[in-house]
C-alpha cells in the first residue's frame, strides 16, 4: 500500500471502528506520517489544521468522517436517533473551514441519504460508507479528465509556474493544477515547474515541491516575491493553478498569493490558466465578491518555523492572515474541469458549461 496516498479508509471490522488514515501534510517533506482519524472531532481537528487539505481532498475526508458518527447498530436502534446524530457530524465538519466550496458539496451529498433513508440504521451506515467511496473514485476520474483537458494547454509550454499545492495532496490523486503536468510526464513530455513557495504555510515549497520532485517532474522552488521576475525574464511560458471556490461569473478563490500572480501574468501576457473540478464551482454566487474568505490565526505568519522558533514579527504589532483571494475573471485565460475546457471564462460560459 502506497504510504503516501492521501487518503485512505477503513471501514469498520472485526469489532474494530471504521478508520480515517490520513497523511499527515503538516509534516511534509520532513516525515512521512499517517494520522488516523475515528471520530468526527478528530476529523474536524484534521481538515482545520490542515492535516489534509486542499478542496478535493477536505470534501473526501469529510464525506469519510461523517460515517466515523457512533450510532447503535442493534436491531432495535432507533433510525430517528441515528439521522440526528449523522446530521450533527456534518452540521459540526462543515465548521471546519469556511472558503472550499467541496466541503459543503460532499456534505450535502451525505446529507441527501440521511434525509432520503428509510431502512435499519445499519442499512444507513453502509449508504454513506458506499457514498463516500464513490465521492473518492469520481475524484480520481476528475483529476485524469482535468489532466488530459488541461495538457493541451501546457504542451507547447517548457517552463510552467503554480502556486500553492492542487496537486495529489490536495485531492484523490493527480490534483488538478498538477494533473495535466503528471498527463504530460506519463505521455513523455515533462515540463519544468517553479514552485511558488507559498507563505505562510509554504505549501508550494513543502508539498507541490516534494510531490513533484517524487515523480521525477523537475521542480523549482521559488519565493512568491521572485514570480514577477521570473516572468519578466521570459522564464514562465504559463502559470496554472487550483481553486477553492469559483464564482458563476468565472471569479476564483484560491491561496493567497494567486491574484498577485494573475495580475503579474496578465502584465507580461503569460496565459493564467486555474483547473478545478465541477463540483469547486459555486453557481448560487454571481461574484467573487461573494465567497468566504477563511481569516487564520496571526501565528501561522509571526511563527513561519513553529511556535517552538523564535517569532518573526514584532510583539505588539498586528499581522493579518487570510488564506485566500479572489482572482476576477478577467485574469483567468482559461478555466480547465473535468468536462472541458472555458476560455475567457464569463457568466454566460460558466453557466453554460455546468449544465452541459
Ligand atoms: C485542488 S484544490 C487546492 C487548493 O487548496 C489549497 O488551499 P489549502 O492548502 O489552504 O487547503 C489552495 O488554495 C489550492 O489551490
Amino acid at each position: 500500500m502506497n504510504d503516501a496516498e492521501t487518503i485512505r479508509y477503513h471501514a469498520a471490522r472485526d469489532g474494530r471502528p471504521a478508520e480515517l488514515d490520513l497523511l499527515d501534510q503538516t509534516k511534509l517533506p520532513g516525515t512521512l506520517t499517517r494520522l488516523v482519524c475515528t471520530d468526527i472531532d478528530q476529523t474536524h481537528d484534521a481538515i482545520r489544521r490542515l492535516v489534509v487539505r486542499g478542496a478535493p481532498a477536505i470534501g473526501i475526508a469529510a464525506a469519510y468522517g461523517v460515517t466515523l458518527t457512533p450510532v447503535d447498530l442493534s436491531p432495535s436502534a432507533d433510525l430517528t436517533e441515528a439521522k440526528n446524530r449523522y446530521r450533527q457530524s456534518i452540521d459540526h465538519l462543515a465548521t471546519s473551514r469556511p472558503t472550499a466550496v467541496n466541503l459543503f458539496w460532499a456534505l450535502d451529498r451525505m446529507r441527501a441519504l440521511v434525509d432520503q433513508s428509510v431502512g435499519s440504521v445499519t442499512d444507513l451506515r453502509d449508504q454513506l460508507v458506499t457514498e463516500a467511496i464513490r465521492i473518492h473514485d469520481e475524484d480520481r476520474q476528475m483529476c485524469r479528465s482535468i489532466g488530459a483537458n488541461g495538457a493541451p494547454l501546457l504542451a507547447r509550454c517548457r517552463r510552467v509556474m503554480t502556486h500553492c499545492n492542487a496537486g495529489s495532496l490536495a485531492t484523490s490523486m493527480w490534483g488538478t493544477a498538477l494533473a495535466p503536468m503528471y498527463h504530460l510526464h506519463e505521455a513523455g513530455q515533462t515540463l519544468e515547474v517553479f514552485a511558488d513557495e507559498t507563505r505562510p504555510l509554504l505549501q508550494g515549497a513543502r508539498l507541490t515541491a516534494w510531490e513533484l520532485h517524487q515523480a521525477g517532474i523537475p521542480v523549482t522552488v521559488c519565493t512568491d516575491s521572485m514570480s514577477g521576475s521570473l516572468m519578466r525574464e521570459g522564464k514562465v511560458d504559463a502559470v496554472i493553478v487550483g481553486a477553492d471556490r469559483i464564482a458563476a461569473n468565472g471569479d476564483v478563490a484560491n491561496k493567497i498569493g494567486t491574484y498577485p500572480l494573475a495580475v503579474l501574468a496578465r502584465y507580461h501576457k503569460i496565459p493564467f490558466y486555474v483547473a478545478a473540478p465541477t463540483n469547486t464551482f459555486d453557481a448560487e454566487l454571481d461574484s467573487g465578491d461573494g465567497i468566504p474568505i477563511e481569516q487564520r490565526s496571526a501565528d501561522e505568519v509571526s511563527y513561519p518555523c513553529g511556535t517552538n522558533a523564535p517569532r518573526q514579527t514584532p510583539e505588539g504589532v498586528p499581522v493579518v492572515n487570510p488564506a485566500f483571494d479572489v482572482t476576477p475573471a478577467e485574469l483567468v485565460t482559461a478555466l480547465v474541469t473535468e468536462k472541458g475546457v472555458i476560455s475567457a471564462p464569463n457568466t454566460e460560459k460558466v453557466l453554460s458549461h455546468l449544465r452541459a
